[in-house]
């Protein structure tokens, strides 16, 4: 069952120099409990996809058309207010810099609790400091760090504090926005499979950005292909990265090293158009080498092939 639901979605920056077409009409469902990894090239509105859910997008950003169906219920169409209440404890956010939402000013247990007691999911203080430490432990840190500044902790440390402050309000999905970009490989693992105990253990569902689609395949159920603003293929993670449909899935996994074979990285050649003035068309004609006729003159929509995969390749 979908616990999720984007249908059409348009967003837009309205910047002086023009309107930047950042998620261009984009369709998408996550069932309850899967991890679904958005992956992509820097610039291709990963991103601003993913803001988009709890409504988190910023002027000159604007969502301009589409709905945003949460358990029924389309976010889009609730007042600010009525929105707020389903950020964090609904759908929890984690992002590559912790350090600009964790208040280096408090201990890292006084924001959690607080948080905590914001939402009503602690009767008193000392309720949501016990749960403050439960959530600590749950993602690997002792209780009794509670007590330190976020300037006390490592990277990867205040990485798990922030997943720990997510996940004490029990969110049902968790979107995480290149949670380890900026961490070494050890700890990317860590963070990542603690992020696959949650899932498992909690049944929380996962939406992952991220440009590494090899981190992607390795936990992800299922992979969603962004390309200039409009998702170019979706389906099961390893099948999508071991028999990509879409060129540009194909190119974008040649352009990784592969940790079980031996093969030619190959960078994509070229770079993503400008989404002020995007290429007619197949926005990814001017980069494929299996472009054709049609690819200029026809506008593709995802289509659905067999084995719970789609695509939007005009070719294949
Ligand atoms: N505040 C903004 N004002 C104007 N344009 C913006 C703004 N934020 C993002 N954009 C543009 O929207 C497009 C999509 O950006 P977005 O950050 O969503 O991509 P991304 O896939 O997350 O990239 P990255 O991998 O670099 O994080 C880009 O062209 C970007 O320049
Ligand atoms: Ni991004």
């Amino acid at each position: 069952m979908a616990i999720l639901e984007i249908r059409g979605l348009k967003v837009y920056y309205h910047t002086l120099s023009g309107i930047v077409r950042a998620v261009d009409g984009v369709s998408l469902s996550i069932d309850k409990g899967e991890w679904l990894s958005i992956v992509g090239e820097s610039g291709s509105g990963k991103s601003t996809l993913a803001l988009s859910i709890p409504r988190l997008i910023m002027p000159p950003g604007r969502i301009v058309e589409g709905r945003i169906i949460y358990s029924g219920v389309d976010l889009l169409g609730l007042a600010d207010d009525e929105v707020r209440r389903y950020r964090g404890r609904e759908v929890g956010m984690v992002f590559q810099d912790p350090t600009a939402y964790l208040d280096p000013y408090r201990t890292v247990g006084s924001q959690i609790a607080e948080a905590l007691l914001e939402h009503g999911l602690a009767f008193d203080r000392r309720e949501a400091e016990a749960l403050t430490g439960d959530a600590l432990e749950l993602v690997g840190i002792p209780r009794d760090r509670a007590s330190v500044y976020p300037h006390q902790l490592s990277g990867g440390q205040r990485q798990r504090v922030a997943i720990a402050a997510a996940v004490a309000l029990e969110p049902k999905i968790l979107i995480a926005d290149e949670p380890t970009t900026a961490l070494d490989v050890v700890v990317q693992a860590k963070i990542m499979d603690l992020m696959k105990r949650l899932q498992e253990e909690r049944g929380l569902t996962v939406l992952l950005v991220t440009h590494d689609i090899g981190l992607a395949a390795e936990y992800s159920d299922r992979i969603a292909v962004m390309y200039a603003g409009e998702l170019v293929e979706v389906g099961p993670a390893v099948e999508v990265v071991s028999h990509p449909i879409h060129p540009y899935t194909e190119m974008l996994v040649n352009s990784v090293p592969d940790p079980w074979e031996d093969r030619e990285i190959k960078p994509i050649p070229g770079s993503p158009p400008d989404l002020r003035n995007p290429p007619p068309g197949c926005r990814f004609h001017p980069r494929c080498p299996l472009r054709q006729s049609v690819c200029t003159a026809t506008e593709p929509t995802l289509k659905r092939v067999d084995g719970g995969r789609s695509h939007s390749c005009l070719i294949r």
